[in-house]
């Protein structure tokens, strides 16, 4: 993929989109979980026996709880993330529903499921919505940093039309930007959803 000529450093994009999602009023929060709920059901994203994969909200990160919820109430099975031992970077995804058990990660994030679990790889999923820190105009996206998405899914830079989750990233419309700067490792989205708009991107999911 092609590199930007003089991409700005990551890590001061990060820090300027840490401030630009911290900067969301608190009444577009509030109504945000609700508006994605409505756009993602009106492009027919949840469905019956589906396998979701989604995440607690931390950090001022979009609200996808109304989401999780109405994928419950559809029957689908809803996994959340579950952060690997150290040094290593691919997610696990626990069903909710499997056992009792929460914990807190190492980032202060509430976690289900415990060690010794059924759990799932992203590659088992149907769909993955996951939380952005920003994304740009061609879907690509910057999370925490952690590098745990992209490694979770780096499988589809050599199989790109292997089975994959659609890739969905929720993010306020604050958060959106012209060129973030990439990656050779960096897996672009099938499509973001904020409070405002759904936004498609032509990632080269053959299951569009
Ligand atoms: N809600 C939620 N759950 C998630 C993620 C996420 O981004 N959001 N993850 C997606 O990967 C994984 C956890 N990854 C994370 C990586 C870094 C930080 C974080 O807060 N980093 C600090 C700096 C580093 C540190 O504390 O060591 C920071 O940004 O201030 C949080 C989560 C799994 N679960
Ligand atoms: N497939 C990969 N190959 C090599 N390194 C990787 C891969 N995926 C992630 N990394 C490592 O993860 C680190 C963080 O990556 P990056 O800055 O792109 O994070 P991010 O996309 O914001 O995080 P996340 O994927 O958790 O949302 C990188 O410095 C890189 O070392």
């Amino acid at each position: 993929m092609p590199a930007n000529p003089n991409p700005p450093d990551k890590a001061s994009v990060r820090r300027r989109l840490r401030v630009l999602r911290r900067a969301v009023p608190a009444a577009t929060r509030k109504r945000a979980g609700q508006a994605v709920l409505r756009l993602a059901l009106s492009h027919r994203l949840l469905s019956r026996k589906r396998r979701v994969g989604l995440y607690i909200p931390a950090k001022g990160e979009l609200d996808c709880l109304p989401l999780l919820d109405r994928a419950l109430w559809l029957g689908a099975a809803c996994c959340l993330p579950v952060v690997p031992r150290a040094r290593q970077r691919m997610l696990w995804f626990s069903r909710l529903g499997d056992g009792p058990h929460w914990g807190v990660n190492r980032y202060g994030i509430p976690e289900y499921g415990h060690r010794g679990f059924e759990r799932l790889r992203a590659a088992d999923l149907d769909i993955l919505f996951m939380p952005l820190l920003g994304f740009d105009t061609a879907g690509y996206r910057m999370g925490m940093g952690g590098g745990y998405y992209d490694a979770s899914l780096a499988y589809l830079t050599r199989r790109r039309h292997w089975h994959r989750p659609r890739l969905i990233g929720l993010a306020f419309e604050a958060q959106r930007v012209d060129v973030l700067p990439r990656d050779p490792w960096d897996i672009p989205l099938d499509a973001v959803i904020t409070e405002q708009r759904y936004y498609r991107f032509n990632s080269g999911n053959v299951r569009g």
